[in-house]
């Protein structure tokens, strides 16, 4: 399988202080890896170094993140602009936060899109309705005529998903993205991730504190402590036999749930 993404004995500090050490690993097409691990242990930072997202007090201070042969902490803020939508998406805790209230669904995924590449309107519509209907969508145009705020939370965050899969990305950065969300919509966001890597080939990195979560989407997990990895491995196996005594703490403290 072709690898799309690949982190190198990376190192990231905010204002100096270091806060992910010597972290490396890959993920393949159409992989989903986890990262896990308790708050504050750098999973969010480990992602948002790769869109370039860590801010002005944030630097990947050691190793390379390669994407398409480019070292993505490297590029200038306009070529990683570029990178961010097409290439690598990216969807948030709560992805009704970053819509404008006061705009209509259609009104924000069409203004998304032009970003990116030039589409005309009717075009556009065509194509947002398709893909409104492979998430499952049965009535696509009143979702597209509805204000953010008339949808669930659930719904917003499933639109949300839709959105960055618009531009087809190859990988898709997903922090917390159940988190805010109550058990039965945490599964439909679940499910429409699968669909997501089954239908479009893309590849996850799902952040998340919540190991049931992990267990039902990846292929891999990578379990960080205090930004080191403590474990890497098969889901699976990292399920059923542990190797760091860590990951048995955090494997104690959860339920066991079946794919
Ligand atoms: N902008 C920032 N400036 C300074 N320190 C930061 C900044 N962002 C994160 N940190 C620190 O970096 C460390 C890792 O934070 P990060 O948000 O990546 O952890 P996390 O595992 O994603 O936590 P959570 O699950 O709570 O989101 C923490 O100690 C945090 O306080």
């Amino acid at each position: 399988m072709a690898e799309v993404i690949r982190y190198e004995h990376v190192d990231i500090s905010y204002k100096g202080k270091r806060v992910v050490h010597d972290v490396s690993f890959s993920v393949e097409k159409g992989e989903i890896l986890g990262i896990v691990g308790e708050s504050g242990s750098g999973k969010s930072t480990l992602v948002k170094a790769a869109m370039g997202l860590l801010g002005r007090d944030g630097l990947v201070s050691r190793g390379d993140i390669w994407y398409k042969g480019m070292d993505l902490p490297d590029l200038k803020p306009g070529e990683m602009r570029k990178l961010c939508g097409p290439e690598l998406g990216m969807i948030f805790q709560t992805a009704g936060s970053s819509f404008c209230p006061i705009r209509t669904v259609r009104a924000q995924l069409y203004e998304f899109m032009t970003e990116h590449k030039k589409i005309k309107m009717d075009v556009f519509e065509k194509q947002a309705e398709e893909l409104l209907e492979k998430f499952g969508f049965d009535d696509p145009k009143r979702v597209m005529d509805s204000y953010p705020f008339e949808l669930s939370g659930g719904m917003q965050q499933r639109v949300g998903i839709a959105a960055a899969m618009f531009l087809n990305p190859k990988i898709l950065m997903a922090d917390e993205p159940t988190s805010a969300l109550d058990v039965t919509v945490q599964k439909q966001v679940i499910e429409e991730m699968l669909m997501v890597r089954k239908t479009f080939g893309t590849s996850i990195l799902l952040v998340t504190h919540n190991m049931g979560v992990i267990r039902a989407m990846a292929d891999k997990v990578l379990v960080l402590h205090e930004g080191e990895i403590m474990e890497y491995g098969v889901t699976e196996e990292v399920f059923e036999q542990p190797q760091s005594a860590y990951t048995k703490k955090l494997l104690a403290a959860v339920p066991k749930l079946r794919r």
